[in-house]
């Protein structure tokens, strides 16, 4: 088979980490070829940068090094997990990418989408995802759902003001509006079996299982 590299994008508790659990389970019963995995992380060195930028503690990160620290982390992921996997034709299944970048850091924060997108270039050298999920809730929802949540540390970026978030929403909101054909939107307010068998079939679909 192919490979395929497939990301999840979304506002806070939106349900991705639930989610890609599910499918993980689903790949694993059908016996596909494949690693699930998540940024900022999924390596060690780009864990300890995840520890750094999202240390509730670390107020006085300056906004263009929370931009560089996460385009590190992604190179190091890449290096390190991404790509030898792509190599041996896994499927890749990442929990945020370098849209998150680009609403987060370049809407959110106000850098600019075309800003973020340039210095990411340089970590992610031309790779971009075959298909995206964009998981699509009313970030006051899903802030809701990760307070509520008991397994869930609230980190740096959960504690925005909620202003921070809806420029977040309209940033991914750009994003999609300028490549459609990569992005598949999925309705994120419905109940979870209901959110699974959508993101399910439009993966299943990708892959042409
Ligand atoms: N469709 C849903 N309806 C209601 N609750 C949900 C739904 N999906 C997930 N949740 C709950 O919301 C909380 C956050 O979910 P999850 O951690 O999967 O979101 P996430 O998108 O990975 O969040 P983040 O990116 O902020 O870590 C969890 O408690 C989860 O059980
Ligand atoms: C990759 C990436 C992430 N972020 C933000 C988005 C979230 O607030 C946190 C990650 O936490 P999660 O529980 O794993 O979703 O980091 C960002 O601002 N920019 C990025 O590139």
């Amino acid at each position: 088979m192919e490979s395929l590299f497939i990301t999840f994008e979304g506002p806070e508790g939106a349900g991705k980490t639930t989610i890609i659990n599910m499918v993980t389970e689903e790949f694993h019963k059908i016996g596909l070829n494949f690693i699930s995995t998540r940024e900022p992380g999924g390596i060690r060195i780009a864990e300890n940068i995840r520890n750094i930028i999202l240390d509730p503690e670390n107020t006085e990160m300056d906004i263009r090094t929370e931009a560089l620290l996460y385009a590190a982390a992604r190179r190091q992921h890449l290096a390190e997990k991404v790509l030898p996997a792509l190599e041996e034709g896994r499927i890749v299944l990442c929990d945020r990418f370098i849209d998150s970048s680009l609403a987060y850091q370049g809407v959110g924060r106000g850098i600019g989408i075309d800003e973020i997108y340039q210095i990411n270039e340089f970590a992610i050298n031309g790779l971009m995802p075959h298909l995206t999920i964009y998981f699509d809730l009313d970030p006051k929802i899903g802030l809701q759902r990760v307070h509520q949540a008991d397994e869930r540390e609230i980190n740096r970026l959960d504690l925005e003001e909620l202003d921070f978030h809806l420029k977040v929403q309209s940033g991914y909101y750009e994003i999609i509006k300028r490549e459609p054909n990569r992005f598949k939107v999925i309705d994120a307010s419905r109940s979870i079996e209901e959110v699974y068998e959508a993101t399910l079939q439009a993966v299943l679909e990708k892959i042409g299982h």
